[in-house]
Parts: structure tokens; C-alpha cells; sequence
């Protein structure tokens, strides 16, 4: 199994995109394997040139496998996709129109792989390039018949090949201006799915993030606590909650004006953040009041955490505003029993919060036992 993995991972790598130009180059395989097949029925039939089909036909099995190294190692080499699918498109319709002038009787029916290959170019190829590599083949097919025409008159007499060409020329241009308008639709298609990748990017953080403090919000606080209350606590690690408020917050907005109020708002949830670890969540509850979630944290250890908040809090200066400006917070903390929802343990935080305002603000009231 884990032979098959590696040998899996040797040949077609762990990049997406790597993988879907192996698909593609998978699926040209196929056809080429058809195509040589067919090269070396004409070779029995001796309608077909022994050693020019030889010498194609190795020339093509080659340029296969030197694709797939080519694609394989793109990364390494930093070669573009799209140079590379040029390049393949451009032997691809080389030996075609070399399969042409070697083919007998049936080379008419040769010409239908040329629009194989262009139909190919849909997936990796700007609408330009499809049209450039069009009027190349073109071009080279003309040189070819007209080469042939002018040397073997017999076996290419010119009245047939006018027609060969025409219907070649003509089928060509179409089918590159259609994939064209497929690699249009296909571009158009991927900038609305990035556009849409962004759109909810945008939503989920203006439902889930303040805008004034780019904290959580309320809703996302809550999401947070519902998963919390579903995990499983197999060890029964503690958790606390902690409600904050500003205190005086009023008189801040009264003195410095609203905008003076949120630049303590945004200036208070910056400070407070930085006194907390990785997998504490604060969240912005209301107007100038927050509620902090400590998992893996016992009463007495949170008591430490928001003294230190505070003494951050209290040592903050809102420059743009007051050097002189002093903010505390009152907080209440409780610890979850058990299982309980955690509407119970806010609403015992809250409680405490109550006592923390009553007894004089600037403190953090933990509470010990559950509300009976
Ligand atoms: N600037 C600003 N003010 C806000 C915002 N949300 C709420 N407030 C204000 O916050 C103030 C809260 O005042 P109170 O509830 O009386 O509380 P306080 O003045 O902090 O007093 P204590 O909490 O008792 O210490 C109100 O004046 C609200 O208008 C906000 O987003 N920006």
C-alpha cells in the first residue's frame, strides 16, 4: 500500500495543478497510442512511407515522454504551464501535418486530429495564443501541401489538395475562434469563482469580527461557546468566564466626543488582547463591555490573567486623545461547574461584575460557588 502511495506520488506529484496537466497529458496519450496504431496499420498496408512513419512515430513517443519530464519537473524548472502547453500544442500539430504528408490515400481523414489538438488548448491556452498556433499550423499545412503538390504531382494532384487545404484552413479558424469563446467563458467563470472565494471571505468576517475593535463579535462569541458546550470534556478541564466593562465610559464619551470614546474602545481591546494566550477568546458583548473566555483555566489562575489585563488597561495612553487619560475596567469572573450551560456561568459573572461596579469599580470580583 505504501509502495503504491509512493510510486503515486514519484509519477504524478501532490500538486493539484501538476495533476490536472498529467490528466491532460494522460488523455493526449491515449490519443497519440491511437494515432501510432493507425500510423502502423498504413505501414503494413504500404500505403504509408516505412521509414518516414518510423522515424514520426519515434519522433512522437519521444516528445511524449519528454513532455511528461517537462511537466513533471515545471516547479523545479519554474516553466509556466501555459509555455508548456504551447509547446506541446506546437509538436502535437508538427507531427500532424508531418502525419499528413506521409499518410496516403487517407490523409484527408489525417487532418480531423489537428482539430483535436486545438480543441485541447481550450484548457491551458488564451484565446490569442489558440489563434496564433491556428495560423501557424495553417501556414506550415500550406507550405506542406504546396511542397508536396509541386514534388509529387501524382500521388498530390493539386485539385484534390486545394480542397484538403480549404477544408482544413477553414475548419481550423472556426474551431479556434470557438475554443476561444470556451476559453473565455472558462476565464470569466474562474474570476467570479474568485471573486465569490473573496465575497465570503468578507462575510464571514463582518459576521463574525467587530468592526471597531476587530474583535469577536456577540454572535461569533456565542458560536464559540455552543462548540465549547458540545466538545467534549474528557478530562474535565476547567473553564472560566469573565465579563469586562469600562468604567466611567460615559464620561469618556461626554469629555473626548464619540470618536474619542471609540479610540478607547479600540485602543482598550488592543491592550487586553495582548495580555492573553492563544486560546483565550475576547469578545466585544456590548456597547463598552466584553466577555473573556479562558478554557483550561481555573478560577485561581485566571485571577493573575485579568489582574495583569488591568494593570495593562490602567497603563495604556490614548495619545490621540489625553496623555493624562487613565482607563480601568471592573470585571466579574466565574468558573463553569460541570456541564452547565454557560448562560449560567455569564449570568454568575455578571453578578459579580454588579458587586465589582457597587464596591467602587476597578477591581475583578471572582465568585466562587454557584448561584444555589
Ligand atoms: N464611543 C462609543 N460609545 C459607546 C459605544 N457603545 C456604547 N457606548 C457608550 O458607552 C456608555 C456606557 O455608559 P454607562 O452604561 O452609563 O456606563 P459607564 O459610564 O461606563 O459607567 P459604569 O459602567 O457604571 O462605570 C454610553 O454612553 C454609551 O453611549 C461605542 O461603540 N462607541
Amino acid at each position: 500500500m505504501s509502495l503504491r502511495t509512493d510510486l503515486t506520488r514519484l509519477f504524478i506529484g501532490e500538486d493539484r495543478q501538476l495533476q490536472r496537466l498529467l490528466a491532460y497529458w494522460a488523455a493526449t496519450c491515449a490519443f497519440y497510442a491511437v494515432c501510432m496504431v493507425l500510423m502502423l496499420l498504413q505501414i503494413q498496408n504500404g500505403t504509408a512511407d516505412r521509414a518516414a512513419a518510423t522515424a514520426l512515430i519515434w519522433f512522437g513517443s519521444t516528445s511524449v515522454v519528454a513532455c511528461y519530464l517537462l511537466i513533471r519537473a515545471s516547479k523545479a524548472l519554474r516553466v509556466p504551464p501555459a509555455r508548456l502547453a504551447v509547446l506541446q500544442a506546437f509538436v502535437a500539430l508538427g507531427c500532424n501535418v508531418a502525419a499528413y504528408a506521409i499518410s496516403g490515400p487517407i490523409r484527408g481523414a489525417s487532418l480531423m486530429v489537428l482539430l483535436v489538438v486545438l480543441v485541447f488548448c481550450t484548457f491551458s491556452l488564451r484565446p490569442r495564443q489558440t489563434l496564433a498556433l491556428c495560423a501557424s499550423t495553417i501556414c506550415a499545412l500550406g507550405i506542406t501541401i504546396a511542397w508536396m503538390v509541386i514534388h509529387d504531382p501524382l500521388r498530390y494532384p493539386a485539385s484534390i489538395e486545394v480542397i484538403h487545404f480549404g477544408l482544413a484552413a477553414s475548419s481550423l479558424l472556426a474551431v479556434a475562434l470557438l475554443t476561444g469563446e470556451m476559453s473565455k467563458l472558462r476565464s470569466g467563470l474562474k474570476r467570479q469563482k474568485e471573486e465569490l472565494l473573496v465575497a465570503v471571505a468578507t462575510i464571514r468576517t463582518l459576521a463574525t469580527v467587530d468592526e471597531l475593535t476587530s474583535l469577536a463579535n456577540r454572535r461569533h462569541m456565542n458560536e464559540v461557546l455552543g462548540a465549547e458546550e458540545r466538545r467534549e470534556r474528557g478530562g474535565g478541564e476547567p473553564v472560566c468566564i469573565a465579563l469586562l466593562d469600562i468604567d466611567f465610559f460615559k464620561s469618556v464619551n461626554d469629555r473626548y466626543g464619540h470618536a474619542g470614546g471609540d479610540a478607547v474602545l479600540r485602543t482598550f481591546a488592543a491592550t487586553a488582547r495582548e495580555a492573553l494566550r492563544g486560546g483565550d477568546v475576547l469578545a466585544r458583548w456590548g456597547g463598552e463591555e466584553f466577555l473573556l473566555l479562558l478554557p483550561n483555566t481555573a478560577l485561581a489562575e485566571a485571577t493573575p490573567v485579568l489582574d495583569r489585563m488591568a494593570e495593562r488597561v490602567r497603563a495604556m495612553r490614548i495619545g490621540e486623545l489625553d496623555r493624562e487619560l487613565t482607563v480601568t475596567f471592573s470585571a466579574g469572573l466565574a468558573e463553569r461547574h460541570g456541564d452547565e450551560p454557560f448562560a449560567d456561568t455569564i449570568s454568575r459573572a455578571d453578578r459579580a461584575l454588579y458587586i465589582a461596579k457597587a464596591s467602587g469599580r476597578n477591581q475583578v470580583i471572582p465568585i466562587e460557588t454557584p448561584a444555589a
